[in-house]
């Protein structure tokens, strides 16, 4: 067995469906196709990056990636008219590319050049016919918000299950807020002869500010491709950041994380070798990491202070979104 694709494609993850099956892709990698559906959002934000890492590394290992820009999903889920939509999910590509998705070896494929076919439609009408309005309603619920449920909503992860055999993937990626759509879609998919994929689900970062919940930008401050370089410094100079990454328990049910250290797990390490916390001569002079763990054992120890760790996270931050934030830029000319 290839241990090293199979680390390669469990690093970084909070879950695996089922755990044969990974080992099975690791078994031979190449030529895979493993995709990430996204709502077309106009800018890439941490949530849309943190996926993108995922894409960036299966592709290192032979993988075929492709890229959903979920349009219909989109507008489904009441992100705007239709057109609008279809015109921000075009922005996206170059996003993506600039994040540093290898653009030949990429996919973009938009939901509606394939989602108003016939034959999809059918299909779609059959699963509709296999799935209960409840289980629906659960697979939705940590995607659709707040909002009142709507027959849209319901039809929402049919045709992100159907998405999968369209695309015809083997591996499917989202956050952990996509597992129960991934969970519906493997029970559902033989009842119209089609194979279920495997799964794997990267975890939420918690909210910046406070540790608690998910990072949203809707709900919260959240890091996006746009920002100038002083608004994430700023930004991730008001992160909550105590000493340690043991979540502690808030009191209200809810554990607090270190969203900082969160950040330098799954946006930093994955995509530099090394990790160097620059330092003044007096404060110890520069540190450089090579693993996560040395760096979390480091602020535990009080070695490494949080203002240190927050002003190198930004800089390395800026230096992973510059070349998006150049794009859109680009673009608003
Ligand atoms: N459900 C995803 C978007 C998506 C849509 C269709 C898919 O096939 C995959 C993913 C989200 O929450 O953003």
């Amino acid at each position: 067995m290839d241990t090293d694709a199979y680390e390669s494609i469990t690093r970084n993850t909070a879950e695996v469906v089922t755990n044969e099956e990974i080992h099975a892709l690791a078994e031979s990698p190449e030529n895979r196709r493993a995709y990430v559906g996204y709502e077309p959002s106009g800018v890439l934000h941490v949530g849309h990056m943190l996926t993108a890492n995922k894409l960036i590394e299966l592709q290192s290992i032979g993988f075929d990636i492709i890229v959903l820009l979920a349009d219909v999903h989109a507008y489904l889920n009441g992100k705007g008219t239709f057109a609008e939509i279809r015109e921000t999910a075009s922005q996206m590509r170059e996003q993506f590319i600039a994040y540093g998705l290898d653009s030949d070896q990429t996919e973009f494929i938009l939901g509606s050049s394939f989602q108003f076919d016939e034959e999809y439609i059918l299909d779609l009408h059959a699963l509709e016919a296999e799935t209960s309005l409840a289980r629906s309603n659960r697979a939705m619920a940590a995607i659709k918000g707040d909002e009142t449920a709507t027959v849209a909503h319901a039809v929402y992860p049919l045709m992100q299950a159907l998405d999968i055999v369209y695309l015809d993937v083997d591996l499917a990626i989202g956050g952990t807020e996509q597992r129960k759509v991934h969970m519906l879609a493997r029970d559902t998919l033989p009842s119209i002869d089609a194979d279920a994929p495997a799964c794997l689900h990267t975890p939420l970062i918690a909210d910046l500010t406070t540790g608690i919940g998910k990072m949203s930008s809707s709900s919260g401050v959240s890091i996006s491709i746009e920002d100038d370089t002083t608004t994430l410094t700023k930004k991730i100079e008001s992160a909550y950041c105590p000493p340690t990454a043991t979540p502690d328990p808030s009191g209200e049910g809810e554990p607090r994380y270190n969203p900082v250290l969160q950040l330098f797990e799954y946006h930093v390490f994955p995509r530099f070798d090394d990790v160097v916390i620059e330092r003044r001569e007096k404060h110890g002079g520069d540190l450089s990491y090579e693993t996560y763990d040395s760096l979390e054992a480091d602020l535990e120890s009080g070695d490494l202070h949080p203002a240190d760790a927050k002003e190198a996270l930004a800089a390395y931050l800026d230096t992973l979104i510059e070349p998006g934030r150049a794009k859109v830029r680009d673009e608003r000319k």
